[in-house]
């Protein structure tokens, strides 16, 4: 690695003065002084369009941005990558999700190990499984045939599969025996507990995905589902073989949980939680769409991977994505990003991307343990903006806080065939929709001068404008343009994580509030002293008092 610190401190200094040139310069301004600035500011890629000329930049900020990348060594950080080296150096561990996607039969070897090979069996194996149950052949203890699958995990080892199983209804398979995929995460049980009340034990199959098998939040889940079959089967015998499918890295303890051999699915060390979806935790996936469209999905990524080490800083989307909320965050103070898909199959994308952005991105040392200099990932937040337009818009349009937007939109929506009582109805209401997403990207950048006559209205009624944000358009939201989507802002926390020089795939933050929950847990059975701060122990004590009281709420103790 190269020691480029002076090249970085020039780099930055360079942003910051071409900041001070551009301080004045209101977004509507900008697009009134050059009529190309959509020309000049937007790319293509596949079905993809990226207009991001309603960012604060011009050609020169750009400039200094991609020098900055230079000088961050991007490129050799993006070599490390996807040579498989271990660039999560805190555990020790590659990142290497991308290899995940390559095509099949890549032959991948990484430091010997035949990385390609294993991923195309884990593939294959994953595939009997899914056919199986597509097929009708997966039967449950009582003979009876699944027809509901529950994922039972947690973080990484659900956000990703819920929010593509949601996205994608319209390519869920067509299959010999239709299923349906439901899935449970909550610690407290409160969403396994309503999902049971309606599924049928004799049909249903539990898969527990948890990359550790060791997190509390899924074992806990797991057990409840495991007690809930024995007691209304009234068998153990051949009981786990038939209704539980185990997806892991830590087979050992599949194993001993109980998961048959043969219902174990493996992923490696070198996948994140965050990163999984594209691996056998994708699972879910594989059981909605079929293989053929999970295989979409993974060419869609690796497209966007290709994309990612061969393209031109300028040209290259998660590089600008990238760059353009360092200039944001680290330039403009502009502290939360808000991610506004305007199609409401997308509305778990917001939660998923915060898991990826903030998870990786929260940290507050560099790579040499040396504290960060500025600020680093924003918060992350966001809805189906048609709905977030009737709830935080208000803040976005008049608040005090500068906030950054994704937009996020499909141009064509509603295939022929497959909504045609109402196709007409449909198709306009996905106009309103897209008319309504361009119309707040508007508004937001150029403030009262969207509208003539508008600097006319009291100030209650006025716009400042000046928000950036970005319009994300996919052609049409398939496998594979979702599958470019998310490995877009995979790469772009990638890109972000090298100029901040921290490590995006650890989490350690997560850990020490998971200890103590342990402690805590005992505290609350009376199993150790109460040994805590007052407020704690105030609560435990509440709660204790509270739990033995039974009668209606507002009971005088
Ligand atoms: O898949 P696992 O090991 O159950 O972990 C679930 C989630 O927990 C975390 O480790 C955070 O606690 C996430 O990174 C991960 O996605």
């Amino acid at each position: 690695m190269t020691d480029n610190r002076q090249e970085v401190v020039e780099a930055w200094a360079a942003l910051r003065a071409q900041c001070d040139v551009e301080r004045e310069l209101h977004l509507a301004g900008r697009f009134a002084a050059d009529a190309q600035r959509f020309a000049t500011l937007h790319r293509r890629l596949g079905p993809m369009l990226f207009d991001f000329s309603r960012q604060r930049v011009s050609a020169e900020v750009l400039q200094h941005l991609f020098s900055l990348a230079d000088a961050c060594d991007l490129r050799g950080w993006m070599q490390r990558l996807f040579a498989g080296e271990a660039i999560n150096h805190t555990e020790q561990r590659a990142a290497m999700h991308w290899a995940l996607r390559l095509p099949a039969g890549s032959g991948l070897k990484v430091e010997g190990e035949a990385v390609g090979q294993r991923v195309d069996h884990q593939l294959a194996r994953m595939q009997v499984l899914v056919e199986r149950l597509h097929a009708g052949q997966w039967r449950g203890v009582t003979g009876d045939v699944i027809t509901d699958v529950v994922n039972i995990g947690v973080g990484g080892s659900d956000l990703g599969p819920l929010m593509v199983c949601e996205a994608l209804p319209d390519f869920v398979a067509t299959t010999e025996q239709p299923l349906r995929v439901h899935f449970a995460s909550t610690m407290d049980g409160s969403q396994l507990a309503q999902l049971l009340r309606s599924l049928s034990p004799q049909r249903t199959l539990f898969v527990i995905s948890s990359k550790s098998f060791s997190t509390i939040d899924t074992l806990s889940n797991a057990a409840t589902a495991r007690s809930w079959l024995e007691s209304r089967l009234g068998v153990s015998e051949g009981l786990l073989a038939c209704h539980f499918v185990g997806v892991s890295a830590a087979a050992g303890r599949m194993s001993e949980w109980g998961i048959a051999p043969e219902n174990q699915l493996q992923i490696w060390d070198w996948v994140g939680g965050r990163y999984s979806l594209w691996s056998a935790i994708g699972f879910p996936i594989a059981v909605s769409l079929g293989m053929e469209g999970f295989r979409q999905l993974l060419a869609g990524a690796h497209a966007m991977d290709q994309h990612f080490r061969e393209a031109s800083w300028s040209d290259n989307l998660p590089v600008l994505m990238a760059l353009l909320g360092i200039w944001n965050v680290n330039v403009q103070d502009i502290n939360a990003l808000a991610v506004l898909p305007y199609d409401g199959r997308l509305k778990q994308l917001p939660l998923y991307l915060e898991q990826l952005e903030m998870e990786s991105n929260g940290k507050r040392v560099r790579r040499d343990g040396s504290p960060v200099a500025g600020k680093t990932c924003p918060i992350v937040w966001g809805d189906v903006g048609p709905n977030a337009q009737h709830a935080f818009y208000q803040l976005l349009h008049q608040g005090t806080e500068a906030v950054a937007c994704d937009f996020i939109l499909p141009v064509r929506r509603y295939r022929e065939g497959t909504h045609a009582a109402t196709a007409a109805e449909l198709q306009s209401q996905h106009q309103l929709a897209q008319a309504n997403c361009l119309a707040h990207a508007r508004l937001l950048a150029l403030g009262d001068d969207a509208l003539p006559g508008a600097g006319e209205l009291p100030s209650f009624k006025r716009y400042k404008g000046n928000q950036p944000s970005s319009i994300l358009m996919l052609d049409e939201l398939t496998p594979y343009a979702l599958g470019m989507l998310i490995a877009l802002y995979e790469h772009k926390v990638f890109v972000q994580s090298v100029i901040w020089d921290i490590n995006p795939f650890d989490q350690w933050g997560v850990e020490m509030g998971k200890r103590i929950a342990v402690d805590t847990l005992a505290m609350l059975r009376g199993e150790q002293p109460v040994v805590t701060d007052s407020s704690t122990a105030g609560l435990l004590a509440h709660i204790v008092r509270r739990s033995a009281v039974t009668g209606a709420v507002g009971e005088q103790e």
